[in-house]
């Protein structure tokens, strides 16, 4: 894999009634990762420790070559972009342009024009207060923000939340314009298969403060895939079904036909045709199923 971007090392943070961790993850240079997971599986918690706004009992994180809490965290955080799951209530009483003149301080490359053209592709209205936006409006504006002094790292925290579905395309338009380049990085937090599919190259799925994995997401949509297959009624069936590749579900489909789901899905097709056992349906499974079965295989795996 390329250069690592962020490198968390057997990150662990203990709360009353929450365990992340240990988490260790490399987020590569110039791709978009989007971690995938259902409510309160540390997805939030995960990117505050990144940006050094909570601190880890244990392990290291490492952002764009600087360990995090060295004391020059003012000089990293210009190379990045962040737009948190919640907008920071204390702006509410600034309009959209009195909050950018305050950031752009902070920013030596902030562009005043990528953010005005930003701010006119989402169509923000710049004379309103912040606390008197509509949601949708207010996501609009954190993202122009995060992006407008040119940051090397994005990190959206579940960025399209409020957004209809104009805004939304707009939005997917932007980041794929920002990724343009090459070099740059995103991370976000998605519950939004379409933008996943849309926007990521990696995927990391994420259950009760745990990583269950890393994937290329091309590799893991064709690997994850329901067969039905048509076993002819013979007792083969629940036998030797049983030894199919990635197995992770198998039932009846009518008649002698069986469903059966697979993560290994090439490896499933190559053994069905060497037991000669017809195949008369395929069909992949789409991100949230497969992240249903992950948290499945995982509980069954933290009660074993
Ligand atoms: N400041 C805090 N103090 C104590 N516990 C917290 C704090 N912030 C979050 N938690 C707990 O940490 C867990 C993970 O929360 P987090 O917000 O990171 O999850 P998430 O994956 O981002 O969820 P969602 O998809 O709902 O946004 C939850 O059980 C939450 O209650």
């Amino acid at each position: 894999m390329e250069q690592s971007v962020i490198r968390l090392q057997e990150i662990v943070q203990k709360r009353k009634h929450f365990e992340l961790g240990p988490v260790n993850l490399n987020i590569p240079q110039g791709y978009v990762t989007a971690i995938v997971g259902p409510n309160g599986s540390g997805k939030s918690s995960l990117f505050r420790l990144m940006l050094d706004l909570s601190k880890p009992d244990s392990g290291q994180i490492e952002m764009l070559g600087e360990r995090i809490g060295n004391g020059r965290d003012h000089l990293l955080k210009q190379k990045i972009g962040y737009v948190p799951e919640q907008s920071i209530e204390m702006d509410d009483h600034l309009t959209a342009d009195k909050k950018a003149d305050f950031i752009r301080k902070w920013y030596p490359n902030w562009d005043l024009n990528l953010y005005r053209e930003l701010l006119r592709r989402f169509d923000v209205e710049t004379s309103l207060k912040l606390g008197k936006m509509s949601k949708g409006m207010r996501r609009k504006f954190d993202l122009a923000v995060a992006m407008a002094h040119q940051p090397q790292l994005l990190m959206l925290d579940e960025p399209s939340s409020g957004l209809d579905p104009i805004a939304w395309k707009t939005m997917i338009d932007v980041l794929h314009r920002y990724m343009e380049r090459g070099d740059r990085t995103i991370l976000m937090a998605s519950h939004i298969v379409d933008e996943v599919r849309r926007l990521a190259d990696y995927i990391v799925f994420m259950v009760h403060g745990r990583m269950l994995g890393m994937y290329e997401k091309d590799t893991l949509l064709e690997s994850w895939y329901v067969l039905y297959l048509d076993t002819g009624g013979s007792d083969r069936e629940g036998i030797e079904l049983r030894s199919l590749p990635g197995l992770c579900g198998m039932e009846p489909a009518g008649g002698k036909v069986v469903k059966v789901t697979t993560c290994e899905a090439r490896q499933a097709e190559e053994w069905c045709a060497s037991q000669q056992l017809p195949i008369t349906g395929r069909q992949k499974l789409e991100l949230d199923d497969i992240l249903v079965l992950l948290t499945e295989r995982e509980r069954l795996r933290m009660q074993a």
